[in-house]
């Protein structure tokens, strides 16, 4: 019987690329030179048969001989298949990720096609979300159907409107509607098995939003194929995002990455395309069920993308001009801010910013992949590049940040001062419960904390909830709890930390407002402050104004403009 070993050297015929002809590099999987070794295990047995120690000796060194062959030249193979895997990953030059505003309509995504066609030095890996508000209309859909009854559930409002858009958006971009037909009817019936349980699970609102980006990659797949651009739809969950079984605030697992780039590689490998992925979405790895990241869940898609492919750039674009001075919800004065570290932007979306989902800076920092910020609306503006340093020596503040609806815990320990594992006791309680905690300040005895609302960006932190984590600290401590709370988180350069405070403090003097809790994060890039959830907007109009706007708050208050006391309120409220 002879053992047949064989060993592949990577030599693939060239690809053409969808904006130009630059191909990419040969690949491991497709051989036209192929070494083969054959080692006839008759020989063996023939050399090693004999007792003479000649003969053995000839025997093992055949054997090291050969092993060590098959050795160097399996590693060989290994190197060659690494490099030409690098070379080929490295076709991708760039994820851009588009969100729901920027594939809103037929329109926006001829717009975006446009757009992606414009960068011909490009070959990008697409992320998309959901079209517009598609996500709060299918979790309203779901919510409406555990309660509307079986015979209604098809006639709930958000299904007709989901239908609407998407069957619209595929006529007007000349589309056949057999791409997404299944997914609307499927839908149907998940709302009427929905409406059967009268129950919606986490596991099942997964389920139920993922059709948004499951639709809206497959019209923008079909339409770009349709202009001519070769373009691949795919799934998340089927191209290798793994997570954590936590569903609505899944976490993406390790094994992503390297799965993740090995499709997209083979993809390419076997027929080059533009991979337009679905946002937002994994699979549980137990459960082997869809998840979803969180809500905004897109960036971190995107940025995962761009850390497992090792790319140039990641690009996030969004309906504003990059990552603004303040939420422009807030104050419309808000301004582009031109260059941010993973550490400010991190820090920014943690403590509230909508602009960047709260996990998606940690890929691009591990990747060490520039992460730009751009406007689809209005490509020409430079937007936001968030890298892993900036120069820093002129910069105070870099942006401010308002999470409103915070609850706050003042705990003051029932022992006696000296007593240790205090604070290990009340952290302990925390983690028992689940609960995060985002600000804190301490003494030896006392401590101040304020609790996410959101806890981890999910479900609503309920009463219950609340009454029980009190209920544990009231073991150790006297507990005061104060509901409707705001952080103001300060991102910017905390080596300035008495410039900045010293203005924070004179603006709120001025306006009248009174900090409840003070922190400055071991970051370095964030100070919070804590006031009442009803101040909070005046609070960060003013602090806008005072720290990026021409005129300084003294002069206005010295030209009036803010007066003193409900005099200057009123001059803020009315801008
Ligand atoms: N500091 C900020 N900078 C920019 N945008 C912000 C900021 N804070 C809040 N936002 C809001 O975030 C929105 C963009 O984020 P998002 O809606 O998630 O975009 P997309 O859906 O396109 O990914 C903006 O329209 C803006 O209202
Ligand atoms: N569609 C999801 C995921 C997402 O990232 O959306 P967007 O990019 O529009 O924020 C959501 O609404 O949460």
């Amino acid at each position: 019987m002879a053992a047949s070993l064989q060993l592949c050297r990577a030599k693939t015929p060239t690809h053409s690329g969808f904006f130009n002809t630059r191909s990419p590099s040969p690949s491991p999987s497709v051989s036209s030179t192929r070494i083969q070794f054959v080692a006839s295990t008759d020989l063996l047995s023939a050399i090693g048969g004999g007792a003479c120690r000649r003969r053995r000796a000839l025997r093992v060194g055949y054997q090291r001989g050969i092993r060590a062959v098959l050795e160097e030249k399996r590693t060989e193979e290994e190197e060659d298949e690494k490099e030409s895997f690098g070379e080929n990953v490295k076709q991708f030059t760039c994820v851009m990720k588009f969100g729901g505003s920027s594939v809103a309509s037929a329109e926006r995504m001829k717009e975006i096609a446009d757009l992606i066609q414009s960068f011909e030095e490009e070959r990008p890996v697409i992320v998309l979300s959901a079209m517009g508000k598609t996500t709060n209309k299918l979790l309203l859909a779901g919510e409406k159907a555990v309660s509307c009854g079986v015979s209604n559930a098809a006639e709930i409002e958000e299904l007709r409107f989901i239908k609407d858009l998407h069957i619209r958006t595929l006529d007007e971009l000349e589309v056949d509607r057999s791409i997404i037909s299944p997914y609307l009817e499927e839908f149907e019936q998940l709302l009427k098995g929905i409406s059967v349980m009268k129950e919606l699970t986490p596991r099942t609102r997964d389920y139920l939003v993922s059709f948004g980006e499951c639709m809206s990659t497959r019209i923008f797949a079909a339409y770009l194929n349709k202009i001519g651009i070769k373009a691949r739809q795919c799934d998340a969950f089927e191209i290798g995002f793994i997570t954590t079984d936590d569903f609505t605030n899944a976490d993406i697992l390790e094994a992503t990455y390297p799965a993740v780039a090995k499709r997209l590689y083979s993809d390419w490998v076997n027929d080059p395309a533009i991979p337009i992925v679905t946002g937002f979405l994994g699979k549980g790895w137990k459960s082997g069920a869809i998840t979803t990241l969180g809500r905004g869940g897109s960036d971190l898609t995107a940025t995962t993308i761009g850390k497992a492919l090792g790319l140039q750039e990641i690009q996030v674009w969004k309906d504003v001009d990059g990552v603004l001075t303040c939420d422009p919800t807030i104050y419309p004065g808000a301004e582009p801010v031109p260059y941010l570290t993973f550490d400010e932007a991190a820090e920014l979306a943690y403590f509230g910013a909508q602009v960047l989902h709260p996990q998606s800076m940690r890929p691009a920092r591990e990747g060490d992949i520039p992460v730009r910020v751009k406007n689809s609306y209005n490509p020409k503006a430079p937007g936001t590049l968030i890298t892993k340093t900036r120069d820093m020596s002129k910069a105070v503040l870099t942006s401010i940040v308002l999470k409103r609806n915070v609850t706050m815990l003042d705990i003051v320990s029932t022992r006696m001062l000296g007593q240790f594992g205090f604070l290990a006791k009340v952290f302990s309680i925390f983690e028992d419960l689940g609960i995060s905690v985002d600000v804190v300040a301490t003494s030896e005895v006392s401590l101040s904390l304020t609790l996410d609302p959101s806890k981890l960006w999910s479900r609503e932190l309920i009463q219950q909830e609340l009454d029980h984590v009190v209920e544990e600290l009231e073991k150790i401590a006297v507990v005061n709890l104060l509901q409707r709370r705001s952080i103001i988180s300060l991102i910017g350069n905390v080596q300035r930390s008495s410039l900045i405070l010293e203005k924070v403090f004179h603006v709120l003097r001025t306006i009248g407002v009174n900090v409840q809790m003070i922190s400055q994060g071991a970051s370095k890039v964030n100070i919070s402050l804590i006031v009442n959830d009803g101040e909070a907007e005046k609070c960060v109009k003013a602090l806008h104004q005072s720290f990026f706007e021409s005129g300084d708050l003294s002069e206005l208050v010295a030209d009036g403009s803010f007066g003193n006391g409900s005099a200057s309120l009123l001059q803020i409220e009315t801008q």
